[in-house]
């Protein structure tokens, strides 16, 4: 890192992981790195090696509090840094909300729409794939126009888990085939192919719907993997909330 270059810490912390990114003129510094909710220690030795302290750290967070805590601890112990905790705004945004409510509207969600607007994609239908998959339209004119939020992956395991214990957890092979001959390969086959399709349908949908010619955009941890299952043209786009985050002033 050059002396001239003022970095900024981003951090995007998510119901299953961690994501973070150094940005410098509101783009990001290479891909972002990830750590688990139980790896915080991982994360914070890759933080320790950085040549320098960043001038600002900008969190987003739609988890649980514990984790933000120890983070916002160790930022004040090592760096003397108070992290900033960015909220979706109530009003009067880059991005016109389509909620009744806009503060209501996660804030990941929000930053994914700005992120493709700063990358250019508008009109838009942001797909996050995370512990939740969510859906979201935004027009050329950066209007919301609304979205859905269902199971992602990680969920969709843990639910069956939970809920019907007596079978086997979910092991995602290469390309399990899509009908099934034995118990694993059913469940891994439901897994994917009946969350591409779910998405596929979602999408084909909110196309459908637009008088725009909006792009598909996945992102978010499972985004490489579902795409993979999709019959359409989407882009793939890993971090758009924490390019977002970047674009933010
Ligand atoms: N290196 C990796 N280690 C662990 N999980 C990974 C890795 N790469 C991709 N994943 C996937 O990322 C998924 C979680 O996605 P992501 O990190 O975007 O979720 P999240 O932001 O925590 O969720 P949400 O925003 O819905 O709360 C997991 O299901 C996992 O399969
Ligand atoms: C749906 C999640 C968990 C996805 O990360 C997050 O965006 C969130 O907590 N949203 C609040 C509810 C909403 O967006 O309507
Ligand atoms: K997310």
């Amino acid at each position: 890192m050059g002396n001239a270059i003022m970095t900024d810490l981003l951090i995007d912390i998510g119901n299953s992981r961690i994501k973070w990114a150094l940005a410098a003129d509101g783009e990001l510094i290479g891909a972002a790195r990830a750590a688990t909710h139980d790896s915080l220690e991982r994360l914070f030795a890759e933080w320790r090696q950085l040549a320098e302290r960043p001038a600002r750290v900008r969190v987003v967070n739609v988890a649980r509090a514990s984790v933000v805590n120890r983070i916002t601890a160790w930022l004040q112990v090592h760096w003397e840094r108070a992290p900033e905790f960015i909220q979706t705004p109530a009003a009067g945004d880059a991005i016109h909300s389509a909620y009744t409510h806009p503060t209501e509207l996660g804030t990941d969600r929000w930053l994914a729409m700005l992120g493709a607007k700063a990358a250019g994609y508008l009109p838009v239908c942001v797909v996050d794939c995370g512990t939740a998959i969510t859906v979201d339209v935004v027009t050329g004119d950066a209007r919301h126009q609304g979205g859905l939020i269902l199971s992602g992956l990680p969920a969709q395991k843990a639910g069956l888990a939970r809920l019907a214990p007596q079978l086997p957890s979910i092991d995602l092979p290469t390309r399990p085939p899509f009908l099934a001959t034995n118990t694993a390969d059913a469940l891994a086959s439901g897994h994917i192919f009946g969350t591409a399709a779910a998405v596929q349908g979602v999408i084909r949908r909110c196309l459908a719907g637009s008088s725009e010619r909006l792009t598909p955009v996945l992102t978010g941890g499972d985004a490489p993997i579902i795409a993979r299952y999709l019959d359409l043209d989407a882009r793939l786009r890993p971090d758009l909330v924490l390019e977002g985050l970047a674009s933010l002033p």
